[in-house]
């Protein structure tokens, strides 16, 4: 990574015993990467709900055609940029994961280590994980497929026992060491995905962050979307706003106290990232 400030720490000269004052050697302690750090985040390629248009949550779908390809393009724009990563986090869902390895294998890091957590998972879409976003909308409006989709701290309908879907996902041993019980969710607004996703981001990427690690995300619309509402301190209405497009990666240029300098900056270009968030809005309302 070019972009990069690399810093050599020196040892006083004044400090120390009378020998090392004297023979005033300068001593490199260690190369430290400093501010602004950079740190890369990518929504997994289309998978094959996304393409039925199915809410889809903590289903673990594949991905689609479409979004296999997106996830190897996002591999060719960060080789191309010369991004190279100290370390990758992602969700514990196919779609996340799959896209990751795609990427890395793009950019010649397939055996880069690589932490999987739930933490990360979309949003637990609870009772309306399954159904057709548009045929929701025609059933119960836009207005309230878009509060449902958006809004801040409105959860959709619980995720029943009697679900189709709920078995699958609560009896999955991928979740056996975590969620506890207690924290399993049956659905989840944003504002409960943040509470969720923060403290990993707080207790895990953040000390990486700072130690100057190059990291990349590779997670899901909403568990992104509380990432980026918490850097760029974004209001309850303004997030609401954001729609994030898939397998196009992004990146945030932060400073010492990780406040952006630079925020959202996708790796693609400008006219196709503006519709495919123009289409990801779409996808909730009626045909
Ligand atoms: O769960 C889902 O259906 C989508 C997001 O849906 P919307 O909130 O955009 O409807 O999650 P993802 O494909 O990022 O894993």
């Amino acid at each position: 990574m070019t972009s990069l400030t690399f810093g050599y720490r020196l040892k006083s000269p004044g400090s120390g015993c009378f020998i090392c004052r004297k023979i005033f050697i300068l001593i490199p302690q260690k190369i430290i990467k400093m501010a602004p750090f950079k740190i890369v985040m990518v929504r997994h390629g289309e998978s094959e709900w996304n393409e039925k248009n199915l809410f889809c949550g903590w289903y673990d779908a594949n991905l689609s055609e479409k979004g296999k390809q997106e996830a190897e393009n996002a591999g060719k724009a960060l080789k191309d940029a010369g991004y190279k990563f100290d370390i990758a986090y992602t969700s514990v869902l196919t779609r996340a994961q799959v896209t990751l390895q795609a990427i890395l294998k793009g950019i010649g890091q397939d055996d880069l280590q690589t932490i999987k957590t739930w933490r990360l998972n979309e949003r637990h879409y609870g009772g309306l994980t399954g159904l057709n976003k548009a045929e929701t909308a025609a059933k119960y409006g836009d207005e309230q497929v878009a509060i449902w989709r958006r809004s801040f701290d409105i959860p959709p309908p619980p995720m029943e026992a009697d679900h189709a879907y709920y078995d699958t996902i609560v009896k999955d041993p991928r979740y056996s060491e975590g969620p506890t019980p207690d924290q399993f969710p049956k659905f989840e607004s944003l504002k409960l995905t943040i509470e969720r996703t923060l403290p990993f981001w707080n207790e895990t990427i953040v000390p990486q962050i700072k130690a100057g690690k190059q990291i990349l995300i590779a997670a899901h619309g909403n568990s992104l979307r509380g990432i980026v509402k918490h850097l760029d301190q974004l209001t309850d209405d303004q997030i609401m706003q954001l729609n994030l497009p898939t397998g196009i990666p992004f990146v945030y240029t932060l400073d010492d106290n990780l406040k952006p300098i630079k925020s959202l900056e996708f790796l693609g270009d400008p006219e196709t990232v503006k519709k495919a968030m123009e289409a990801v809005a779409a996808q909730g309302k009626a045909k």
